[in-house]
């Protein structure tokens, strides 16, 4: 079944604990959207409000037009069709890596199935193995495989290579390139930003201080964390 491209759209104001923000973004529908910003500048936490584990009192957040969060309204994350890889890998400690990847694994059309995904992230020889003892690169490999296998709507990648070696990196870069769904994509990291996707969110202190398209101004954008007066500038506050 062919699916429509539904863009995400996210409006975020109000505090968590010493978090202030006051933002809105539309991540397209299609390919990979880079979100950067300095340390702190809240990437993490405006993925984990999107997913629903995180709850700003004043928000609107929609995939299309299935609305996860308006007021009155907040879907609880596991209704939420979205895929999320955390900074930490969270595998469940009892279950091998093979039975880790099928948890909450569905079928659907174009997403890879287990053996590209074991054969692209490199997984072959760990599928008996449980998580506890697995480097931290490898537990990342396992949390991506079971993200995609889970085929959600739409997924949200919090520095899903920061622990992978250089070819690694950029496989499992290329292979994430290829997917047929919209991906959020958090990274410092700016050759990869510029080899993944294809539009930028930048924040700065809880604030979009720019939002476009990626490409040679990558670099740019990636190396100018105190600047806020870009010219794509969509900063709501002074
Ligand atoms: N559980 C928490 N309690 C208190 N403050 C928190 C908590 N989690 C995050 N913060 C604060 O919220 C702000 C945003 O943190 P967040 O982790 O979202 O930033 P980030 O941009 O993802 O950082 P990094 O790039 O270093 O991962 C930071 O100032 C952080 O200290």
């Amino acid at each position: 079944m062919t699916r429509t491209p539904r863009d995400l759209t996210v409006m975020f104001q109000g505090r968590l604990q010493a978090f202030r923000c006051d933002l809105a973004f539309t991540v397209p529908g299609h390919g990979v959207t880079a979100l950067t910003g300095p340390s702190g500048c809240g990437k993490t936490t405006i993925l984990r409000a999107i997913a629903g584990l995180h709850r700003f009192d004043n928000g609107f957040c929609a995939l299309g037009d299935e609305v996860w969060q308006k007021p009155g309204v907040f879907v609880p994350p596991h209704r939420r069709s979205v895929g999320y890889v955390f900074q930490e890998p969270s595998l469940l400690p009892h279950l091998s890596v093979r039975q880790n990847l099928l948890y909450g694994a569905r079928a659907r059309a174009g997403m890879p199935t287990l053996e590209e995904i074991t054969s692209v992230l490199g997984l072959a020889g760990l599928l008996h193995r449980r998580p506890t003892g697995l480097s931290g690169g490898e537990q990342q490999r396992v949390a991506i495989g079971r993200a995609l296998l889970a085929a959600p709507a739409f997924l949200l990648l919090d520095e899903p290579v920061s622990a992978l070696d250089r070819d690694r990196k950029n496989t499992v870069v290329s292979f994430l390139k290829r997917l047929p769904i919209p991906i959020l994509y958090v990274s410092h990291d700016s050759d990869e930003i510029l080899e993944i996707s294809s539009e930028i969110i930048r924040f700065v202190d809880g604030f979009v201080i720019r939002a476009g398209r990626s490409g040679p101004d990558a670099t740019r954008i990636c190396q100018q964390p105190e600047d806020r007066s870009g010219h794509w500038g969509e900063r709501r506050h002074g």
